[in-house]
């Protein structure tokens, strides 16, 4: 089983430690969601992991193996998945085609056994096997043939999901998966989240403002502030714990039973269609 762990990861932006020393470990069959206030370091925290960001001191490794080294894509191949608001898609070609294209890059092609009709057949029909039951588990079946750019927002979000499944990676990580989703469409997302669960050989991180979707999916809370873990345990606990619901989480002992979002922060838009990337 593969254990992921970040050892005194740490990363400065000039003289501000927007991830310090954060040393956690995650376990598979596990969904730790990573909660704080606006600017904490959810999300710096995230692109460390995956490799979007390079770390100042730390490490960060996957079943014993050191990944600190590594690229973004690097850590992909080696089993770290991460869906991207919207920046993996092909919006030129249809849904079918790119999850098809995912399944393929995660399988690798004919080419990998040398080439043989027969095989080139059955690999296409396997990968799109692989990918209509994909699409079929995010409802998103019937607009297969659609080009990507032409789909609403919420389902190019879901198809997002849908390549990141393909790729079959050990850990999950989602950045507020539900983030621009309308009502119809968020419940969509939470029951594949839900799903991966059930898999009890994959491990999920969840960065997640919605205090109801924590309630609900995470087996362990970690809370960032300040860059810094300051908090990690089983969700009532963290949750209920008064210094986190008022100095951390921002929220009234009344919010914490109630399944609010935590407060926007002032440097953020109303609502939605944050980009995330560094
Ligand atoms: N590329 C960067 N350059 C400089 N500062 C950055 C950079 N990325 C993040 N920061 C700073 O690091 C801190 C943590 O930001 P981060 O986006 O990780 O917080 P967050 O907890 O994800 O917040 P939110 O909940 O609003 O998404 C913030 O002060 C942010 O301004």
């Amino acid at each position: 089983m593969s254990r992921l762990e970040t050892r005194d990861l740490t990363i400065r932006f000039g003289g501000h430690v927007a991830v310090n020393a954060v040393t956690c470990s995650f376990e598979p069959g596990t969904l730790t969601a990573i909660v704080g206030p606006n600017g904490a370091g959810k999300t710096t925290y995230f692109n460390l992991i995956s490799g979007q960001l390079k770390a100042s001191s730390g490490s960060v490794s996957l079943g014993g193996r050191d990944l600190s080294g590594m690229s973004a894509s690097e850590r992909t191949h080696a089993g770290l998945g991460r869906a991207f608001q919207l920046t993996n898609l092909f919006p030129r070609l249809t849904v079918l085609e790119n999850v098809r294209l995912a399944v393929q890059a995660s399988r690798g092609g004919p080419h990998r056994r040398g080439l043989n009709l027969w095989s080139v057949w059955s690999d296409h029909r396997t990968l799109l096997q692989h990918a209509d039951e994909i699409l079929g588990s995010i409802a998103l079946k019937d607009k297969e043939h659609e080009l990507v750019a032409n789909l609403p927002h919420g389902d190019q979000r879901k198809l997002e999901v849908a390549l990141l499944m393909a790729l079959e990676p050990q850990v999950f990580m989602f950045d507020e998966p539900t983030a621009g989703m309308n009502a119809a469409e968020a419940p969509v997302i939470l029951d594949l989240i839900r799903r991966l669960k059930a898999d009890r050989s994959k491990t999920i991180l969840l960065v997640e403002h919605k205090m109801d979707v924590v309630r609900e999916l995470a087996d362990r809370i970690i809370v960032l502030h300040n860059g810094s873990l300051v908090a990690d345990g089983e969700p009532a606990e963290v949750i209920a714990s008064p210094v986190v619901q008022e100095a951390y989480l921002g929220l009234s002992p009344q919010d914490a039973s109630g399944g609010t979002d935590t407060p926007p922060h002032p440097d953020l838009p109303p609502s939605g269609g944050r980009s995330k990337q560094p």
